[in-house]
């Protein structure tokens, strides 16, 4: 059996969708402060390049929440496995995410985090795969919309690997 990886998104596709992000959220949130609430791991890369690109004021705390283990398919359990530091009541909040695919996790957050009280709440996912959703979920920001395949890079991991890719790729397990 061979991995083998195809581009799907280059470093620069995603490096201008990204500018093209804060540049809404900057506007958006224009005379406010955002906390952007980055779902590890697989956000991380994203979290931090677009936190760059906000020029409104911005803090970011951080939530482990898990579902996929060492697999193409979700558990459809989801667990958290970190908590955040601060709480976010009576802040604009943005949560963080790399991929919304059947849309559980985003869902599961997002009745969990407006059960905290914070003054606006909303969704930013790097990638959508509509084809796979399961729970219906609005996202606010959206990077781009993908094939129904199994993504890697960028922050995206197949059982822990390839997360460091600076691209995303479709992931032929062979
Ligand atoms: O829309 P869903 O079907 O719920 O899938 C999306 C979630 O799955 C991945 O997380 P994973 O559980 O693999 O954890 P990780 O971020 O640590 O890789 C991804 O980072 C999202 O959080
Ligand atoms: O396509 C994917 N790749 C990596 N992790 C994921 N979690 C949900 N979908 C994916």
């Amino acid at each position: 059996m061979s991995e083998q990886i195809r581009v799907l998104l280059s470093e620069e596709e995603l490096d201008r969708k990204i500018a093209e992000l804060g540049e809404r959220i900057s506007k958006d949130y224009e005379g406010e402060s955002v906390h952007l609430i980055c779902i590890l791991k697989g956000s991380i890369f994203f979290t931090c390049e677009l936190a760059k690109r906000i020029t409104v004021p911005v803090t970011i705390d951080f939530m482990c929440v898990s579902s996929y283990g060492a697999s193409t398919v979700s558990s459809g359990k989801i667990t958290i496995k970190k908590d955040l530091e601060e709480s976010i009541e009576g802040r604009n909040v943005i949560v963080i995410e790399d991929i919304i695919d059947t849309g559980r996790t985003l869902r599961y957050l997002l009745d969990d985090l407006s059960a905290r009280g914070p003054k606006s709440l909303k969704l930013c996912a790097m990638l959508d795969k509509p084809d796979r959703r399961i729970t219906d979920v609005a996202v606010d920001y959206t990077g781009f919309e993908i094939p129904d395949e199994f993504v890697v890079g960028y922050g995206l991991d197949y059982d822990q690997r390839y997360r460091n890719l600076p691209y995303i790729g479709i992931l032929d397990l062979g």
